[in-house]
């Protein structure tokens, strides 16, 4: 086996302690992402070695296919109905974890699946834990229809807050305009320091053409924060007990 890099053994070891609160009969919802990646390798070596009986929801199709590649069932989010735990991954983590998501293109898929679960346990590496949420970009996802007024909405909400930002950047992948699972855009927002993520949120989600945003305020329940020689950190909410 190749060895791991120092941000991946801090990923891989962070998505071992998330594996490890999976309990036989869980409904689990399957985040997306690198770490994801490692989380969703890590439970289907467990169902293989325990045969745990679960059922599981992925948030988007590549984990879907990773999932389905390893031999863990998918279903439907709607077939569950509701969950149990959501494992996903951050691009930014605050100290009442706050998050910052959709460095994928995949939160709006992540936050119906997070918001449908009794915990959201978050993975990551040290990079993404941050006094302020702002520094990663923001993705906000928007419908194609009307792509360059809703920019222009947004781009007064930012002015209304007194918030700078660098050109709102529409999302490519490989040369081309990237579209969501659900057939969408996103726009990047680079803000720096995002002061008031609930405001900000609020705004976002006031503006027609505006899906959904990557801000996920209140939904973390635990977050597992892996270091390259295998230890883990847990950071709770204040109010939650882990
Ligand atoms: O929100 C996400 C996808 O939409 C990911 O969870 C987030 O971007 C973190 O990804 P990674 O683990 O690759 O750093």
């Amino acid at each position: 086996m190749t060895e791991l890099s120092p941000t991946d053994a801090a990923k891989d070891a962070a998505a071992r302690a998330a594996v490890a609160l999976v309990q036989d009969g869980m409904r689990l919802g399957l985040g997306t992402g690198s770490t994801a990646v490692f989380m969703v390798h890590r439970l289907a070596a467990r169902i293989r070695a325990e045969g745990l009986r679960l059922r599981c929801a992925a948030t988007s199709r590549a984990t879907c296919e990773l999932a389905g590649r390893l031999g863990i069932a998918i279903e439907e989010l709607d077939e569950i109905g509701w969950l149990d735990l959501t494992l996903d991954g951050a691009d930014e983590i605050d100290p009442d974890l706050n998050l910052i998501k959709g460095g994928g293109g995949a939160h709006l898929r992540e936050k119906i699946t997070a918001a449908a679960s009794d915990r959201m346990v978050v993975v990551a590496d040290p990079a993404k834990v941050v006094e302020v949420l702002g520094a990663f970009h923001l993705p906000v996802e928007v419908t194609p229809f009307g792509v360059e007024t809703t920019r222009i909405h947004i781009q007064r909400l930012l002015d209304a807050m007194g918030m700078t930002q660098r050109p709102m950047l529409l999302r490519q992948r490989d040369g081309a305009i990237f579209r969501t699972d659900e057939g969408n855009l996103i726009l990047d927002l680079s803000l720096d320091r995002i002061a008031d993520p609930a405001a900000l949120g609020r705004g976002l989600n006031a503006i027609p053409g505006v899906v959904e945003h990557g801000l996920f305020l209140g939904m973390c329940h635990l977050a597992l924060i892996g270091s390259p020689d295998g230890s883990v950190i847990e950071l709770t909410r204040p109010e939650v007990s882990a």
